[in-house]
């Protein structure tokens, strides 16, 4: 979601082309199903290492990324930030538009704990085909863009507080959350969000044929990859309401 500026129209946009990544993103982790063992404390017996396998690919991965500089860009926000190596590599210089200490901001272990509860039962087959590793890797690409889509609010946020500084002002000095979270809802482009991302999923997790109907030959409608309405329910319950508590949570630091 690299920008080099931030508007409301560029950080709308970057939302709406996260989006693309998390769809394909469920329909890559429905091609396995549950694979519970992937996520059940020292199943798979590491030397040394105490966990589940999701976690030893999460925590593995997010080093070596660390090394190669991903998180210089504050859109990235580890799960596992605690002993993080430092980057070896150049820095590019990425536009500091954060407020200064907001980098913080860190929902992830909320975020893993919802994602293995309550997100994967919504839209995986029960069963286990022995793909942990490929399972963990594709929950990894999915727990990142999630992550990157609700951490991105901070954007979100700094970019309403720079259009209307003195609607925000008040309400941060006064520790208004409520009326911090009127003022930055709109409640159309959520039902937007919401319409286009169903659709959305029906258009990426459709079978392409070369016939010109959505019928196979016996009559039947096909299915999607991922059930359309798991997604925008993804969004309705969680991705939205996790987004503005990220924007709230960085609007209550930003004139600190
Ligand atoms: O587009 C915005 O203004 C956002 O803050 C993003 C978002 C969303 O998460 O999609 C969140 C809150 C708004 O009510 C509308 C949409």
């Amino acid at each position: 979601m690299a920008k080099a500026e931030y508007t409301l129209d560029s950080v709308r946009g970057a939302l709406i082309r996260e989006e693309d990544t998390i769809i394909y993103g469920l329909i890559e982790r429905a091609k396995f199903p549950t694979n519970s063992q992937t996520y059940t404390h020292n199943y798979t017996g590491i030397p040394g290492f105490s966990g589940s396998l999701l976690h030893f690919v999460v925590i593995n991965t997010e080093a070596v990324q660390a090394k190669a500089g991903r998180y210089k860009n504050l859109e990235e926000n580890p799960f596992f930030p605690e002993n993080l190596p430092p980057s070896l590599v150049t820095s590019y210089p990425f536009t500091q538009f954060l407020h200064a200490g907001t980098a913080s901001i860190n929902i992830n272990k909320s975020i893993w704990k919802l994602y293995i509860h309550e997100l994967l039962p919504l839209f995986v087959a029960s069963g286990d085909d022995g793909n942990y590793a490929q399972t963990a890797a594709s929950d990894l690409s999915l727990l990142q863009a999630i992550s990157r889509r609700i951490h991105y609010g901070k954007f979100v946020a700094e970019v309403k507080f720079r259009e209307s500084p003195q609607d925000y002002e008040p309400l941060i000095r006064a520790k208004d959350t409520e009326g911090l979270m009127k003022l930055l809802t709109f409640e159309s482009v959520e039902e937007m969000v919401r319409k286009r991302v169903e659709k959305k999923a029906m258009l990426y997790g459709k079978d392409v044929t070369l016939n010109n109907d959505d019928d196979d030959n016996d009559g039947n409608i096909k299915k999607y990859k991922v059930d359309p309405s798991v997604a925008s329910t993804l969004y309705k319950k969680w991705l939205i309401p996790l987004t503005k508590d990220v924007q709230v949570e960085y609007l209550l630091n930003r004139l600190d």
